[in-house]
């Protein structure tokens, strides 16, 4: 470019007609307001006039007027289109946290290529368990040249899922045109939440129809929800609180996965109280229910304790009731370290009007009633809680604060001692935790090791199991499930492995409403097991039809089914027969399952093992000294049957 030459034709100010200096030329403002603009500019116009021939001043004048009219027309736009919306448009914003954003995106995903024409789109790739994960598994291009499955290829056979990206969109709904949005929210100071994967966490969407009526908006809104119910049902939604580093994002339940509901006839359990506890929760959940609650003044909660040794079916039937009555499951461990007693307030006061709420393994926490746990910064309103909730454990139940008055004398002590724990007294801790229980009934094993905000304590029950206090105290743990505050219209399901350890204040009526007990497997349930397991994984045999190869197929023959083309008579024989080989009240249906599994294409192979696999259990068991910790009374007699 000669810049010489276009120095040349450039109008110098001096030849201009009007060289009235106060008569403010609009394309060469003044050198002082430059420097203002552009810190240092008169030094680089200098050198621009030194080395280029002429003065720079009217490009940069130019550059400068043409770029504030560009901000103040889009200025001028905004503030039109604000404008706009206010008088003419309704809009409804919904926030990432809300399950409705998903469901929003799930529906416009599915649905815009046919109400409008995005090009731009953003592309996710699908985790979790998707409901559909399941079925599509059988693919047989997930499997290698050898018959192999290949995690890779099968993943690499789901499409992503493409959602609308930022910005807007129209979307054509029911015969009337409504605006997408979908921005990051900035909060205050303008600043964006990134997650940790660099993903904006705080996403919103705008969602406007033209009128002032927000009805329209509402409708599509209820469409989207009841297509996105539908879409869900047979799924059982397990959500978790939402990780502390995460929450401050919002939101204080996480979905955590989504998988098809069990089927409440694969969980083998006596009949009389499978059917109690439906009835019964049914009865609860009733439409009509709250108000009947209401009129007699009770709480309109319902709670219900499952107890019995681990791998008996406790979770299994949390999951298939969820599943039978289209409920979610907010499940809680007490034993994180990390919850403290106001997060679980906070989480129960963030449940949904119905759902269920699962709290596993209530007696490994190791809530105490005298707070010994609590850290010492608020005992003094805890020790308050804690005093109101024995008074009125006393006047329930009188017996549970008798039972606690010497436990709580050695709480007393080892906290004192806590103060002076050194190095020596951590090494003998850890030696006490990882060495097999003491036989000392009541004794403890352990003392308080304590972090900054939380206290960890492992103590030894009467029966040489350990638990660990963790920050959350009885008071605590009761408080937010029927405290004031708290919601109503939930379903609480505690499990236990040892009821019998847990406070009387904790499981008394009203708290818990209904105990389910679960047993180690007897005859029937073994047998039950055998016929699920060969008959229901062929889902031909279920249709009542055969699969087997065609032998013995045909019409008017009983339908054969599996690799060992058996007849549902057969296998019923069978499995009486491999119900006789294993002891009663001896092995979790978990146990036996496990057995199972390792023949299940073969169930003649599963009843001529089945001896050997006992005599090894039991001798395994003895070795370690479970059998008779697992068992209790219904071992003992068992084994005199034997
Ligand atoms: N009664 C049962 N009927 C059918 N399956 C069962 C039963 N009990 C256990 N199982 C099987 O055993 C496994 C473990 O069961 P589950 O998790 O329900 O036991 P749990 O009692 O909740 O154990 P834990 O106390 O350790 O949590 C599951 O795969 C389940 O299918």
């Amino acid at each position: 470019m000669d810049f010489k030459r276009l120095a040349r034709m450039m109008p110098d100010a001096a030849a201009l007609p009007n060289n009235d200096s106060s008569i403010p030329n609009l394309a060469d403002l003044p050198p002082n307001i430059l420097e203002a603009i552009i810190p240092g500019y008169s030094l680089i116009s200098r050198y621009a006039t030194a080395y280029l021939g002429f003065d720079i001043s009217v490009f940069v004048s130019l550059g400068i007027l043409l770029f504030a009219a560009t901000k103040g027309s889009q200025w001028l736009v905004e503030q039109i289109s604000q404008w706009f919306r206010y008088c003419c448009m309704s809009s409804v914003y919904i926030d990432e946290h809300d399950d409705l954003f998903d469901m929003v995106m799930a529906w416009l995903a599915e649905n815009q290529t046919s109400t409008s024409r995005s090009r731009k789109m953003r592309a996710k790739t699908q985790r979790g368990s998707r409901a559909d994960d399941a079925y599509d598994a059988v693919a047989d291009d997930a499997l290698d040249e050898n018959g192999m499955f290949s995690w890779s290829k099968w993943q690499a056979r789901t499409p992503p899922r493409f959602e609308p990206y930022y910005g807007s969109q129209f979307v054509w709904h029911g015969g009337q045109v409504f605006w997408f949005r979908r921005s990051v929210r900035r909060n205050e100071g303008q600043r964006v939440q990134v997650s940790f994967g660099g993903q904006a966490e705080d996403d919103l969407i705008e969602l406007d129809c033209i009128g002032r009526d927000i009805t329209p908006i509402k409708d599509l809104l209820r469409t989207i929800r009841v297509w996105s119910l539908n879409r869900t049902t047979g799924t059982t939604t397990i959500r978790h609180p939402t990780p502390k580093d995460r929450a401050r994002f919002g939101g204080t339940w996480s979905k955590t996965s989504s998988r098809p509901s069990r089927p409440m006839d694969t969980v083998i359990l006596d009949n009389e109280q499978k059917n109690m506890i439906i009835h019964d929760m049914n009865e609860y959940l009733h439409p009509a229910s709250p108000r009947w609650y209401a009129t007699r003044g009770i709480p309109y909660r319902r709670g219900y304790l499952f107890h019995g040794p681990p791998g008996t079916g406790k979770t299994s039937l949390s999951f298939a009731l969820a599943g039978i009555f289209g409920l979610e499951i907010y499940a809680i461990s007490l034993q994180e370290p990390t919850l403290t007693e106001g997060d679980l307030m906070q989480l129960f006061n963030a449940l949904p009007r119905r759902c269920i709420v699962l709290l596993e393994d209530v007696d490994a926490a190791g809530l105490v009633r005298d707070g010994a746990s609590d850290d010492k910064e608020d005992g003094a309103g805890k020790e308050e809680k804690v005093g109101e909730k024995e008074a009125e454990g006393k006047k329930g139940e009188g017996t549970a604060a008798g039972k606690k008055g010497e436990g709580k004398k050695e709480d007393t002590k080892e906290v004192k001692k806590d103060e002076d724990f050194t190095l020596k007294d951590l090494a003998r801790e850890l030696r006490a935790i990882t060495a097999p229980p003491a036989p000392k009934p009541g004794g403890r094993s352990g003392r308080g090791i304590r972090g900054n905000t939380t206290t960890t304590t492992t103590t030894t029950s009467p029966d040489g199991q350990q638990s660990n206090n963790t920050g959350i105290s009885l008071s605590g743990l009761l408080n937010a499930i029927d405290g004031v505050a708290t919601h109503e219209g939930r379903v609480l399901i505690m499990t236990t492995n040892r009821p019998e350890s847990l406070d009387s204040a904790l499981v008394r009526p009203g708290r818990v409403d209904r105990k389910v007990g679960f047993n180690l497997a007897m005859r029937e349930q073994v047998r039950e097991l055998f016929v699920r397991m060969f008959a229901a994984s062929e889902e031909t045999y279920l249709n009542g039809r055969s699969t087997g190869g065609g032998a013995k197929g045909s019409a008017k023959e009983e339908p054969t089914f599996g690799p060992e083309n058996m007849t549902r008579t057969e296998l019923e024989t069978l499995a009486v027969t491999f119900a006789s080989r294993i002891p009663e009240a001896t092995f979790t249906p978990a146990e036996v399952q496990n057995l199972l599994m390792m023949h299940k294409k073969e169930p003649r192979k599963a009843v001529e093992e089945v001896g050997g696999w006992v005599e090894r259990e039991r001798k395994g068991k003895k070795g370690a000294g479970v059998e008779g910790e697992l068992n209790g009374k219904g071992t003992e007699e068992q084994e005199g049957e034997d």
